[in-house]
């Protein structure tokens, strides 16, 4: 990571803000296991925690397909009244749909500033997905299980690469804990951030975090995704990139590799006021019943993690607070923020408790 001042910038609200280079690992050479990719997989895991993943290759194409689909979906899916979408609430927290400022925003003394409805692989393959009847057509359940699957697809081979580059094997390797048939929250979350002016509004983007996930793929074709590498003070923004998806690496499998990989710190910011803004994340996470040491060298299931790190994320700010910082970041070091916006009030620091 060069220094800031040969980083590429943006203006922010008045303010050159950094936008991160991200290296670029080709899917098809990963199915292909090509040891270079495979290595520099490898590294981007052990680095900074995230990439652009290229699905422009004939393998990955179907995939940006999907994501079309999905995104029309969900175009229809937010025009519906609150009740319909609301059909279910939240139904566990990984899945079913959250309301507009269910959790603590970006700025001090804001919500979040979008709305979410999360479809949980396990229920797909089950036949039996909690969907609201907005949706629950034959031909979105088609969209929401292709979605599913080419996500679940890809992240497994991203997955059997770092296992064979780190030289697992057997019940060592990373999907052994990522089993299909096996209980897991792994889920794909479709998400509308409403237009927000971050100078004004008191609902504003995604707080920062750490995902709960092994391996995040996001889907985000606007600008508004900030990432924060490791040993930088300054969030930046991910430049969207045609035909790539973008991947982080999330807790869990920080914790499967012994604390090596890194786990994205990221945020969401409104990029323009007055746009709406739609991403589609699919979490991959492992079984529930896998075991983990956590930052804290507590050992904990995938399971409890999640749940913990879940009421940590919709908790008030006082709660937050008194959390250990290794909840909301995963272990990650994380030091006071520099986050420049003219006129706009700065990001508290989270303090070590
Ligand atoms: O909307 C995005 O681009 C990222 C969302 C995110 O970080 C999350 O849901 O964990
Ligand atoms: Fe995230």
């Amino acid at each position: 990571m060069g220094s800031v001042e040969q980083l590429k910038t943006v203006d922010w609200y008045g303010t050159p803000v950094p936008v991160y280079p991200m290296d670029t690992i080709d899917f098809g050479k990963i199915l292909s296991a090509e040891e270079e990719e495979v290595d520099r997989l490898l590294r981007c895991c052990q680095r900074e925690g995230f990439f652009y993943l290229d699905l422009n290759g004939l393998d990955g194409r179907r995939f940006l397909d999907d994501q079309k689909e999905t995104l029309d979906l969900m175009y229809r899916f937010f025009d519906a009244p609150l009740e319909a979408k609301n059909q279910f609430g939240l139904v566990h927290p990984h899945l079913g749909y959250e309301g507009l400022g269910s959790r603590t925003g970006v700025l001090p003394n804001t919500k979040d500033g979008y709305e979410m409805v999360k479809v949980s692989r396990d229920e797909i393959q089950k036949g039996k997905p909690h969907i609201p009847d907005v949706l629950k057509n034959s031909t979105d359940m088609k969209i929401l299980e292709n979605a599913i699957s080419g996500s679940n697809i890809v992240t497994k081979a991203l997955l059997s690469a770092l296992s064979n580059a780190m030289g697992l094997t057997g019940t060592d390797r990373f999907e052994h804990n990522h089993r299909n048939e096996r209980p897991s929250t792994s889920t794909l979350a479709m998400m509308h951030y409403v237009p927000s002016d971050p100078k004004t509004s008191k609902n504003i983007g995604h707080q920062k975090h750490t995902d709960i996930s092994s391996l995040t793929l996001l889907f985000a074709e606007q600008w508004g995704l900030q990432i924060r590498p490791p040993g930088t003070r300054e969030f930046g923004f991910v430049e969207p990139k045609e035909g790539c998806a973008i991947v982080n690496v999330g807790d869990s499998l920080r914790f499967a590799s012994g604390h090596t990989f890194m786990s994205c710190i990221h945020r969401v910011v409104p990029f323009k006021a007055e746009e709406h803004r739609y991403s589609i994340a699919y979490f991959l996470r492992a079984d529930n019943e896998t075991m983990f040491k956590d930052s804290e060298g507590r050992n904990i299931t995938a399971g409890q993690w999640h749940d913990e790190k879940f009421y940590v994320f919709k908790a008030l700010p006082e709660i937050q607070a008194l959390a250990p910082p290794s909840m909301l970041f995963g272990g990650m070091k994380v030091e006071d923020d520099y986050t420049p916006l003219a006129g706009a009030p700065q990001e508290e620091p989270i303090e070590a408790h």
